[in-house]
Parts: structure tokens; C-alpha cells; sequence
């Protein structure tokens, strides 16, 4: 069995300029196919908000609903670096919340890293978590909790924002996260960031300079109806899975399906 990529993995991928790929799962088909096909790490997204639990944002999933999910991606893969979100409201208030919320992730899940939105306003909880021993990949740009603070989905860090994200990007990485989500961010700033940086960073809308990509895997194999300018649809899930259902539906209607192939019969007479 081969074994699990390791923190510094990613680090030396950076020094040696590999780019790296990272899909978000949230249950045991997904992680096992996912690392199968390659993708180094495995996110538990708090958007299982959205693709899992049918929330209009990310900021009604809690801890308790997150959890289970994440277990399942770690029972499920050998190989991949599994990194959960904490989710809104269970960091924000200070370090010991958030290493209170890292803390439980690590224990009933078996995931090898947390992930928080946030720079230089989110320092101090990177710092408690991370001295505590648990790696802490940051997440700044647009930072989809804040949505409301940041006035919707919008490119962060044009003109003169640019000094903010870059700030964000250095105290992340000063208190001591191990790579971090650039979202949304125009891409020469991204490419600068990670140039400046001696942390991975991993893009989402932030193009091809970054050192690793992140996407939300049903965006990507087509089941999400609207997505963000910034995804390529690889698959086109959304239609095979209907065209799938519907000719199920025909051939229960007809009669057609189960045919005698998927049907038991009862034991051969004795002669
Ligand atoms: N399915 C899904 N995919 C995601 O990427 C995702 C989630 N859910 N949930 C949590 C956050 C929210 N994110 C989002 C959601 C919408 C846009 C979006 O609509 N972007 C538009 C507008 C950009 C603009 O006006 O500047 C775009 O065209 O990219 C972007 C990121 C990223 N995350
Ligand atoms: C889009 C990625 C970076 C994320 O935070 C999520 O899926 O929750
Ligand atoms: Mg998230």
C-alpha cells in the first residue's frame, strides 16, 4: 500500500517546481476514484454546504455535519493528504476555538491537516493550531464565509487591494500554515504571491502561476448547473447520471429491467 503524501512532500514539489492537484470529496466513491487518478490531496470542503447538504452558502454547515463526511474520505483513500475546512463560526472567536475545532477534526477523523479562511486577521489561531502539532493550510482572497463582509462573489486584490492579499499571504505563512488557498485573486498577483512565498500556494481563480490547483469536484465533472468563470468542466456527470436515471425509469416501466440475467431462481428440481 502505497503511503500517504506528507507535508513535505509539497514542500519539496515547490522547491522542484512539480505543480500539484487537489479535489474536494466528501464521501468513500469520490476519495477512492480521486487518488486513484493521482490527486494528491483531498479536501472536505465546508462547500459540502452547497454540494452536499443543499445550503444556499457555506455558512450554515457545522462542525457536527462535517465531520462524518471527512472520516469517510479517510477511510477511504491511503494515499492522499485529507485536509478538512473548518467551517464558519468555529475559529473565529480566538485561538482556543479554533484549536478546540482543529483538535476534534484530528481526533474523530483521522485527516491530516485543517484548513481556515482568513489572513492576517485569522494569525494568531494559525499560530495556536499549528504549535500545537496540527498543520493549518490557510485560505485567503475571496473568502467565501465572509461573502457578506466582501460584498459578494468578487475578484479580490485589483488595484490597490493588491498590498491587503499580499499582507494576507505573508502572515499566513509567518504563523506557520503549510500552503494556502489563493481564491479569486487576479493571476500575475497570484504568480507573485507564490514567487515570494516559501509556502505552496494553491489556486482557485487565481491561474496558472500557483504552485498546486484546488477545484470543487462536482464543478469540474459537470453537476453543478452555475459555476464560477474560473472552472473547466472536465465531465459532463450531470447528463450521464440523468440519461442513466431516466433509462432506468423506461425499463421499470416497461417491464424490461430486471431482466432473467438479474433474476434468482428457485433450486433445480431434484429428478
Ligand atoms: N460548487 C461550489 N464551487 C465552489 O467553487 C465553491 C462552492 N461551491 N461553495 C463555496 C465557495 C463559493 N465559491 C464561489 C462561488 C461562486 C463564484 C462565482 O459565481 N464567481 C463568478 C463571479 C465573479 C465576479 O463577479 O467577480 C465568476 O464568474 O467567477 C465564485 C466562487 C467557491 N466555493
Ligand atoms: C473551494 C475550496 C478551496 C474550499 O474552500 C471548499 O471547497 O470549501
Ligand atoms: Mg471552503
Amino acid at each position: 500500500m502505497p503511503r500517504r503524501v506528507r507535508i513535505p512532500d509539497l514542500q519539496a514539489a515547490k522547491r522542484e517546481g512539480r505543480r500539484w492537484a487537489m479535489l474536494t470529496s466528501y464521501d468513500t466513491s469520490t476519495a477512492a476514484i480521486f487518488e486513484q487518478a493521482g490527486v494528491e490531496a483531498l479536501l472536505v470542503g465546508d462547500s459540502a454546504a452547497n454540494t452536499v447538504y443543499g445550503y444556499p452558502s457555506t455558512l450554515a454547515v457545522t462542525v457536527d455535519e462535517l465531520i462524518p463526511l471527512a472520516a469517510a474520505v479517510v477511510r477511504s483513500t491511503s494515499r492522499a493528504l485529507v485536509v478538512a475546512d473548518l467551517p464558519f463560526g468555529s475559529y473565529e472567536q480566538g485561538p482556543a476555538q479554533a484549536l478546540a475545532t482543529a483538535t476534534r477534526f484530528m481526533k474523530e477523523t483521522g485527516c491530516a491537516a485543517v484548513k481556515l479562511e482568513g489572513g492576517v486577521r485569522m494569525a494568531a489561531q494559525i499560530a495556536a493550531i499549528t504549535a500545537a502539532g496540527i498543520p493549518v493550510m490557510g485560505h485567503i482572497g475571496f473568502t467565501p464565509q465572509s461573502e457578506h463582509g466582501l460584498g459578494g462573489y468578487r475578484v479580490q486584490g485589483r488595484g490597490e487591494q493588491s498590498d491587503r492579499v499580499r499582507a494576507d499571504a505573508r502572515a499566513v505563512a509567518e504563523a506557520g500554515a503549510f500552503a494556502v488557498v489563493l481564491e479569486m485573486v487576479p493571476g500575475p498577483l497570484a504568480t507573485e504571491i507564490t514567487r515570494e512565498l516559501p509556502i505552496p500556494t494553491v489556486g482557485i481563480g487565481a491561474g496558472a502561476g500557483t504552485d498546486a490547483q484546488v477545484l470543487v469536484w462536482q464543478d469540474m465533472a459537470g453537476l453543478t448547473p452555475r459555476t464560477g468563470k474560473f472552472v473547466k468542466r472536465y465531465a459532463e456527470l450531470g447528463t450521464v447520471l440523468g440519461d442513466a436515471a431516466r433509462a432506468y425509469v423506461t425499463e421499470v416501466a416497461e417491464g424490461t429491467y430486471p431482466g432473467p440475467e438479474h433474476t434468482f431462481d428457485l433450486p433445480a428440481d431434484p429428478a
